[in-house]
């Protein structure tokens, strides 16, 4: 993986798609965020309407090449969230390092209105993670514990 020379973080490219032009790239909104915020490239004379309990994909206008070793997470906005019940239906949304298609960014409506997703809105945000994969194998039993099965508030409330 490539760093960038001046902060030192892992590179991620970005490649534009035509219909990505002229979006501001994605990008941290402060100096602490973790995630970048995403932005809806539909086009800008057809804003795109969800309705209450309806879900859209909506387009981001780019490809990632997310870092190997690395996954990008699609995740709601809080404040979207919390004033029009808008949020991501497959939260967080798995962005793999071998994709190379668009990022596209999937919408439900759990309000009560119309929501209008116009273009270049920041919709989600994509935090990048690192992936531990494993080698998967078959065995006849697991290793035994205090817990054992006991699971879904086993433990109590308080
Ligand atoms: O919110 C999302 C989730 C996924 N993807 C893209 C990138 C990801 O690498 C690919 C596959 O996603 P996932 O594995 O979640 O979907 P699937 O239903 O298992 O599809 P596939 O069979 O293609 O893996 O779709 C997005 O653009 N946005
Ligand atoms: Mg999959």
């Amino acid at each position: 993986m490539t760093l960038n020379a001046r902060d030192n973080h892992p590179a991620l490219t970005l490649v534009r798609l035509p219909h990505g032009e002229g979006l501001d790239l994605p990008a941290y909104e402060t100096a602490g965020a973790a995630g970048m915020d995403l932005r809806a490239a539909v086009p800008a004379d057809q804003p795109m309407t969800i309705r209450p309990g309806a879900r859209a994909l909506v387009p981001t206008g780019f490809t990632f090449e997310i870092p190997a070793g690395y996954e990008g997470q699609v995740r709601p906005r809080s404040g979207l969230a919390f004033k029009h019940g808008i949020t991501c239906l497959n939260t967080p949304g798995t962005i793999d390092s071998d994709y190379r298609g668009e990022v596209k960014v999937l919408l439900i409506n759990l309000g009560e209105a119309d929501f209008v997703v116009e273009r270049g809105m920041r919709i989600a945000q994509m935090v990048i993670a690192p992936v531990t994969r494993v080698t998967i194998r078959e065995a006849n039993g697991t290793s035994t514990t205090a817990r054992g099965a006991g699971g879904f508030g086993s433990t109590g409330s308080k």
